[in-house]
């Protein structure tokens, strides 16, 4: 997948919020990506755009290609028709809360193959897949009142993958769980991965990022400002906002409390020009006033004036 110049702007009461602002970078088939930053950056709305399900106050411009094929040139129903679940999936955030709590799973499911045209068997899709994240069939005739929150969200993650998609764009995936279900949800994720999907993974945490990702953005006020393989951006963070994200992970060895990066990033109606990490940044000169230059990196790039 590659993305090029990638603009969401969504309309609010007359104003813009400029919600993801010039996003470029490119995997390669069977990478696997993260995207982290904090909430209100940008994350989800990237993740929607990709899968061309923004809300309709959303306009998008720039390009995506995936498997050669634009996929923002694509005219809705041919996207439908061809890409979305069939090819590209997501698992939205906090979608294990909105399974309808007045059907079986499994009646869930045969909304989904119905929808998406499926002429297989139901059956037989149904139970490979279940089969495939870890559950019996035997869940097939329950309530999601009847299940627990992992095995909800192993179901969530079950549908955005009954159509075989070549990959899955996961937001959050494991946030609301507790941290031992968040591991096997990690653990299933990974088996995935291994069996061939591609997976875009939405985060805050960088922990979790590190566990399954081959590469890494960090999003800063709808930007990318760093991008890159995982060990150069964990090990060797170029971007000041990059190193106070990983510098906030709290660890267990350390006497020393730590500060946290004071102040909040800027409104995305109308965001300041230059860097949008200025108010904050120790290194903040004056030239960070204007828009910072992309500076390639040994594997990726950083948005930075002091690398120029
Ligand atoms: N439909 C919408 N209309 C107007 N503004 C929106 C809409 N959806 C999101 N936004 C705004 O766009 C910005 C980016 O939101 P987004 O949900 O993509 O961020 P995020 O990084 O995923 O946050 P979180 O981690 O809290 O989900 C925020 O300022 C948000 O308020």
């Amino acid at each position: 997948m590659s993305v090029k110049d990638l603009v969401v702007q969504y309309i609010n009461n007359e104003k813009l919020v400029h919600a993801v602002d010039h996003v470029s970078f490119s995997c390669k088939e069977n990478e696997s990506v993260g995207i982290a930053g904090e909430s209100g950056c940008g994350k989800s709305t990237f993740g929607l755009a990709i899968l061309r399900s923004l809300q309709k106050n959303a306009m998008v411009s720039g390009q995506i290609i995936f498997n050669d094929m634009p996929i923002l040139d694509m005219t809705d129903s041919e996207f439908s028709e061809k890409i979305r679940w069939k090819q590209i999936s997501m698992i939205f955030q906090g979608a294990m809360n909105s399974l309808d709590p007045v059907f079986t799973i499994k009646k869930q499911f045969e909304e989904i193959l119905k929808k998406h045209n499926f002429n297989g068997d139901h059956q037989k899709a149904i139970s490979e897949i279940i089969s495939s994240v870890g559950l019996s069939d035997s869940i097939l005739a329950k309530y999601p009142h009847e299940i627990s929150g992992g095995m909800k969200q192993r179901v969530i993650i079950a549908m955005a993958l009954i159509l075989k998609p070549k990959m899955v764009i996961a937001d959050e995936p494991t946030t609301a769980l507790d941290v031992l279900v968040q591991a096997q949800i990690m653990v299933l994720l990974k088996k995935l991965k291994k069996d061939g999907l591609s997976i875009v993974i939405i985060s805050h945490d960088l922990g979790i990022l590190s566990e399954i990702v081959e590469k890494i953005g960090i999003m800063y006020a709808g930007q990318i400002v760093e991008f890159g393989n995982l060990a150069d951006v964990y090990n060797n963070p170029q971007h000041p906002y990059t190193i106070a994200l990983l510098d906030s992970i709290p660890k267990i060895d350390e006497s020393v409390q730590k500060t946290p990066l004071k102040g909040n990033p800027p409104s995305l109606i109308d965001p300041p020009s230059g860097c949008r990490f200025y108010d904050r940044c120790p290194h903040a000169m004056e030239k960070c006033k204007k828009d910072p230059p992309k500076i390639e990196t040994s594997s990726g790039f950083v948005m930075c004036w002091l690398y120029s």
